[in-house]
């Protein structure tokens, strides 16, 4: 069974899949302080979110047993991620869900600004007639400049357009091509801040983005623009903003969000007549919370199954063409490493991933993570080390990762083969998937075998000799160890070889032991996959 515990209130219809699951418990707490989260998060699996609760390395540290935390929204802000990456704790978003929800409150936001709609309803409901004060403008003709043209900012701006408005964007990632595509001019945030009527802010809170509207931009702003921040707090300088409304720069504001959420009292925003705000509604529809609900709860699920998932914020995306291709080999890479790390003795300096064939012509690296975490988890245990944490374990320990790779594989559509070196010796063990047999270790050091990777195995080397299998049958037996397979490996007659024994139990040490004490073998390593 595993425990699921959620924070934040979070979608009832969005968790039903994990509620009706029968390996699943889900506890619904939301609203805990740090310190009770702290006492009660070592008997959870997976923690969900939305943004109030600010998963700090404390609470993970705590959470011996958590494999994922589940942010039923876009921003991970509130998530410390470097302390989740290196306890290996997957973060995952729902980054699609509330885009359109929070598009359209951009655009609420935006036209209560353009006319005034909160001020005039406090003044009508407060009994007062008041038509002069509150004289707008039009959306139409005017100039929207979108900082961030993700999923949200080119929502706004396709709306926008059937507005009338004319649209500036600015992202990192946008080119003239896909500007034009949909219609906006590519511009500079300078070139905005210079020309634009209206400016929505829809990227990251990112140490580049923080306070990326400040004093600076304001000099130069268009006189009487309007800004709308349904983003995150921070982008836009506080403090600079109110200077520059107050200096007639900027003729308004509408804010969703805020630099610290919910805002002090005092805050200048809350008071400032030209300044309206929401707290932090931008996701808050019904459809919008169903949606990043039933996301999360589905790729929680999956993670909890060990089964392919989607969305993690702390280690690289991996394209759907990708990960059929790459998906069949992350069991073989991980019993590959786990393989050669069992094989190999002395504290492990370079891991050396070579892939070859088809695999040498895609982006390999969520297979070399498995790799690695096979490797790892030998030394470090199979709990503490997994496919978001392998890769940063690896250089905490100063394990070199080097991959090669090459287009050629002489008998194989695929190769990949992983060499372990260690201050005492380095090996090599490299494996295949063969249609319609699975995954097979295709050779040792410089062995050609044939071996189905998993079970016990006893993995001996000796001088190939006659009798010496016999014997080392006869001495397995005399011990009540059953050979299931065994396979044999040599270059030369005569010269040194391999034998790979799979066997129905783990082998006890003084076997293994005995093994070694015949002459002609040089050592016998039990190696146990999974
Ligand atoms: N108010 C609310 O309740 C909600 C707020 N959000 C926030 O809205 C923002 C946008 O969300 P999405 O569109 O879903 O994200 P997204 O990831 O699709 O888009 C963000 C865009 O910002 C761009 N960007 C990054 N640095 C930039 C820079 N220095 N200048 C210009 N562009 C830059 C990125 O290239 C990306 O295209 C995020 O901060 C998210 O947390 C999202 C949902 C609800
Ligand atoms: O959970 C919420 O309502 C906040 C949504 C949000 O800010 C986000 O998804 O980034």
């Amino acid at each position: 069974m595993y425990k699921v515990l959620v924070s934040d209130p979070i979608s009832d219809l969005g968790i039903q899949q994990l509620v009706e699951a029968n390996d699943i418990i889900v506890d619904k707490n939301p609203g805990l302080t740090e310190d009770e989260l702290v006492a009660i998060i070592g008997d959870y699996d997976a923690l969900l979110v939305r943004s109030q609760t600010r998963v700090t390395a404390k609470i993970m540290e705590a959470g011996k047993k958590l494999k994922v935390v589940g942010r039923a929204g876009v921003g991970v802000d509130n998530i410390d991620l470097g302390a989740a990456t290196e306890r290996g704790i997957i973060v995952i978003n729902a980054p699609d869900g509330n885009t359109i929800t929070t598009c359209e409150h951009t655009f609420a936001m935006m036209m209560a600004v353009a006319r005034h709609i909160p001020q005039a309803y406090m003044k009508t409901v407060g009994g007062t007639w008041d038509r002069k004060s509150f004289v707008g403008v039009e959306l139409r003709n005017k100039t929207l400049g979108v900082l961030g043209m993700g999923r949200i900012g080119s929502e706004v701006a396709k709306r926008a357009k059937a507005f009338g408005m004319n649209i500036m964007g600015y992202d990192p990632f946008m080119t003239e091509e896909r500007a034009e595509k949909i219609g906006i001019k590519l511009a500079s945030v300078d070139d905005i801040v210079r020309a634009a009527d209206f400016m929505t802010v829809h990227t990251p809170l990112t140490p580049e983005t923080r306070h990326m509207i400040g004093k600076a931009q304001f000099e130069v702003m268009k006189p009487g623009m309007r800004i709308v921040n349904c983003a995150r707090g921070g982008i836009i300088d506080e403090i600079a903003l109110v200077e520059a409304i107050d200096q007639g720069i900027v003729a308004g504001a509408a804010f969703d969000v805020f630099e610290v959420e919910p805002p002090a009292e005092d805050h200048p925003f809350l008071k400032h007549p030209k300044i309206i705000v929401t707290p932090h509604l931008g996701a808050s529809t019904i459809e919008a919370q169903e949606n990043v609900a039933i996301d999360v709860s589905e790729q929680v699920l999956h993670i909890l199954r060990n089964e392919p998932f989607m969305n993690a914020v702390n280690m690289p995306p991996i394209p759907a063409n990708l990960q059929s291709k790459l998906q069949p080999y992350f069991t073989l890479g991980e019993k590959l490493g786990s393989f050669i790390a069992q094989s190999t003795e002395g504290a492990v300096q370079e891991i050396i991933v070579s892939y070859s064939g088809e695999l040498a012509e895609v982006d390999t690296q969520p297979l070399t993570r498995y790799i690695v975490r096979g490797v790892l988890s030998h030394h470090l245990g199979q709990e503490q080390v997994n496919v978001v944490n392998s890769m940063h374990l690896a250089k905490l320990r100063d394990v070199n990762i080097v991959i090669q790779k090459s287009h050629a594989s002489k008998d194989f559509t695929n190769l990949v083969t992983v060499a372990l070196r260690t201050k005492k010796e380095e090996h090599i063990v490299a494996g295949t998937l063969l249609t319609g047999y699975g995954p097979r270790i295709v050779q040792i050091d410089k062995y050609p075998v044939d071996v189905t990777p998993e079970g016990n195995l006893i993995l001996i080397s000796h001088n190939d000799k006659p009798g010496i299998i016999g014997r080392v049958g006869t001495l397995l037996g005399n011990n009540d160890v059953n050979i299931a397979t065994m396979q044999v490996g040599r270059q030369l007659e005569g010269g040194s070889a391999i034998m790979v024994l799979r066997v129905d139990k783990g082998t006890p040490k003084e076997v293994l032991l005995q093994l070694t004490s015949m002459p002609e073998l040089n050592t016998a390593k039990e190696i146990i996959l999974p």
